[in-house]
């Protein structure tokens, strides 16, 4: 009996639990999901200032001022950014001010320095500016002792920008998780060397790790390992200890040589499900070592592998990382090609999919095949064809994982 996608999700993210936080620098804490509320210290603006290039005044000083009647001031000195405030502004004075200068004492308002002639000695403004135009006050928009992010909160540029502005050096954030890649297979071989008969690329390795980082870990690959059992098992062993999650792809279905799901087998922690799903039937999932190291023993087919990964894995690495949904939406759109599907079997088609005055619609790219890997290179989604489905024509709505969006 095969296990049915959900069945199989479920027994993955029930061994998964979320990383421990800890203190982050605010750069490594980018893509992190917050693991504290964070309260401000401080109020922003921390001082009342000038939202202009302009002068500091008493708004009743020009009363009535416009271009027929213009009113000339003195300017008594000038306030930078950055300087501390000195000089008063008293009644019938003014002081240029720079952008973000602390409002010197006295003034109320700020005259954009294109009101005036932009004297330096003496000014001469026509328009009369509203009391407190141009000022910033201090604490509108954070107050100290405000919260302004809140634990389970991803971090992404407006956050930091926030975080930055109140000071925070650090927070603490789950982790990215430290994902090891092992692709196994004696037909593999490294890219840049010299392809012998019957072999090829692993290109597996190379899917799954930027599978990986473009979800957020930190990724180490480690590349190809003959189909041996002591050295997969030797490599995995070696591997454990930097390891937060491990993807091997390869040697799990029926072959003499799927030497993978042997070794792993005898360990007792290790499942070998057949999973009602096409492309990705032969699945292995467990633990490893006394850390209980989450390991994802993907099959070796190209395209196989990448589904795998996009259905189960990814969401435990996100599980991993404390983000929320663990997985994608599906999104409805309409399928502009036919196509059968097997039954029993919940089907991930490639499709190249656009969203326009209609909705969302796919076509199919490539074929069915778990080899092609220049089909996927075009497709943006996948059209997910439920189990009890047989055949999609052209025009039937489907569901679609779309590749390429954010989740959340
Ligand atoms: N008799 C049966 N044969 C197969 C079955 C089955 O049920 N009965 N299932 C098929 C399905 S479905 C899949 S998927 C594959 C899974 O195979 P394995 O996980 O054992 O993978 P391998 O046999 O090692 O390789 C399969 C295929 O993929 C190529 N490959 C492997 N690793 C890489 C890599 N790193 N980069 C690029 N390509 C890779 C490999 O050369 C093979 O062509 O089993 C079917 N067979
Ligand atoms: O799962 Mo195999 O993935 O159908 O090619």
């Amino acid at each position: 009996m095969k296990r049915s996608v959900e069945e199989h999700l479920e027994a993955v993210l029930g061994r998964v639990t979320a990383l421990p936080a800890f203190d982050q620098p605010l750069m490594e804490a980018l893509g992190l999901v917050l693991a504290e509320d964070i309260v401000s210290g401080v109020s922003l603006p921390g001082f009342d200032n000038s939202a202009m290039d302009g002068y500091a005044v008493r708004a009743e000083d020009l009363a009535g001022a416009s271009a027929e009647a213009a009113i000339t001031l003195p300017v008594i000195g000038e306030q930078r950014a950055g300087q501390s405030v000195r000089t008063i502004v008293t009644p019938g004075t003014c002081m240029r001010i720079m952008t973000g200068a602390p409002m010197p004492r006295g003034a109320d308002s700020v005259v954009p320095v294109e009101w005036t002639d932009g004297g330096t000695v003496n000014v001469r403004i026509d328009q009369q500016p509203p009391l407190g135009g141009s000022v910033r006050r201090f604490g509108e928009d954070v107050q100290a002792g405000q919260q302004v992010l809140e634990r389970d909160t991803l971090l992404g540029p407006r956050q930091i920008a926030v975080l930055a502005a109140v000071g925070r050096a650090r927070v603490k954030a789950r982790p990215r998780p430290r994902v090891v890649v092992v692709s196994t297979g004696s037909e593999l071989r490294e890219l840049g060397t010299a392809l012998g008969e019957g072999q090829i690329y692993d290109s597996n390795s190379y899917t799954m790790a930027a599978c990986a980082r473009a979800a957020g870990a930190e990724v180490y690959r480690v590349g190809v390992v003959d189909d041996d059992a002591k050295k997969i098992m030797d490599t995995l062993n070696d591997q454990l200890s930097r390891a937060d999650l491990v993807i091997t792809t390869g040697g799990v279905s029926k072959g003499a040589y799927d030497v993978v799901k042997e070794v792993l087998s005898k360990t007792g922690s290790v499942d070998f499900p057949e999973v009602a799903m096409q492309p990705g039937k032969p699945q292995g999932f467990g633990v490893l070592g006394a850390d209980e190291v989450p390991i994802f023993t993907l099959p070796g087919n190209p395209v196989s592998a990448y589904v795998s990964f996009e259905v189960f894995v990814r969401p435990a690495l996100r599980k991993l990382m404390g983000q929320m949904p663990y997985q994608r939406s599906l999104a409805r759109g309409v399928s502009l090609d036919g196509f059968n599907s097997p039954s029993g079997k919940r089907q991930f088609v490639r499709a190249a999919a656009r969203s326009g005055d209609e909705g969302w619609m796919a076509s199919t790219v490539g074929g069915h095949g778990s080899h092609l890997l220049g089909g996927l290179s075009r497709a943006n989604a996948l059209i997910v064809v439920p189990e009890d489905v047989t055949s999609v024509r052209a025009g039937d709505q489907v569901e679609l994982l779309l590749l390429d969006e954010e989740t959340g």
